[in-house]
């Protein structure tokens, strides 16, 4: 378990502030070491939870056909630039031999992965493999699409850009067709 240090935060976030030459005595910004920690806590929470755990949740129905919760909004931070970078995550999966989950424990799932040091690719893989390792379903398609903040605001600064990421695992790696079926649910809006 991650232990959360909000005091060493706080003293890094004053001594970011006093770096940048700003007084971290004025009004303003007085409080903001310990609102940055209080937001860190919040958004780096997923350090403490494992995607796992959710899907201990099983419902023993025999539907052996697509699953899809597509339009996840998730927040994470760029483990690069510690800025955030934000989208939508769209995931599907086959269940195997009465193994269903409850759908809000993929939604769960994709927020507890996503609120760390992240990249795009590990929270797509992190959350199919999860899929895998537990529920062990025929197959499993999780795409995600995010804009990065530190391609926008900073950088190369290419604001609308977006990037997106897949995750293949079981029937549908040689399955070109469903593959195809399942990406155009995915992203059709
Ligand atoms: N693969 C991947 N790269 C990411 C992600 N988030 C940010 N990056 C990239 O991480 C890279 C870090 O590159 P560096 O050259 O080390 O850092 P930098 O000088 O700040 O790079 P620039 O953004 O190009 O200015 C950049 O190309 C970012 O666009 C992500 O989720 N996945
Ligand atoms: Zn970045």
């Amino acid at each position: 378990m991650a232990r959360f240090d909000s005091e060493k935060i706080e003293q890094a976030v004053k001594m970011i502030i006093e770096a940048i030459g700003e007084d971290p005595n004025r009004e303003g910004l007085i409080d903001t070491p310990k609102r940055v920690a209080r937001m860190y806590e919040e958004v780096f929470q997923g350090l403490n939870q494992n995607p796992k755990d959710y899907f201990a949740t099983i419902f023993g129905e025999e539907h052996e056909e697509l699953v899809l919760v597509k339009n996840i909004p998730f927040y994470s931070m760029c483990e690069h630039h510690l800025v955030p970078f934000f989208g939508e995550a769209h995931v599907a999966y086959i269940p195997k031999d009465g193994k269903v989950t409850g759908l809000s424990k993929l939604a769960r799932a994709v927020e507890s992965v996503a609120r760390r040091p992240q990249l795009q690719e590990r929270i797509t893989s992190t959350v199919a493999n999860s899929i895998v390792e537990t529920l062990s379903p025929h197959g499993v398609m999780v795409v995600v699409e995010a804009e990065h903040m530190c391609m926008t605001m900073r950088g190369i600064k290419k604001p609308g850009a977006i990037t997106v990421t897949s995750a293949v695992r079981g029937c549908f790696e040689n399955d070109p067709a469903s593959r195809a079926e399942v990406l155009n649910l995915m992203i059709k809006k």
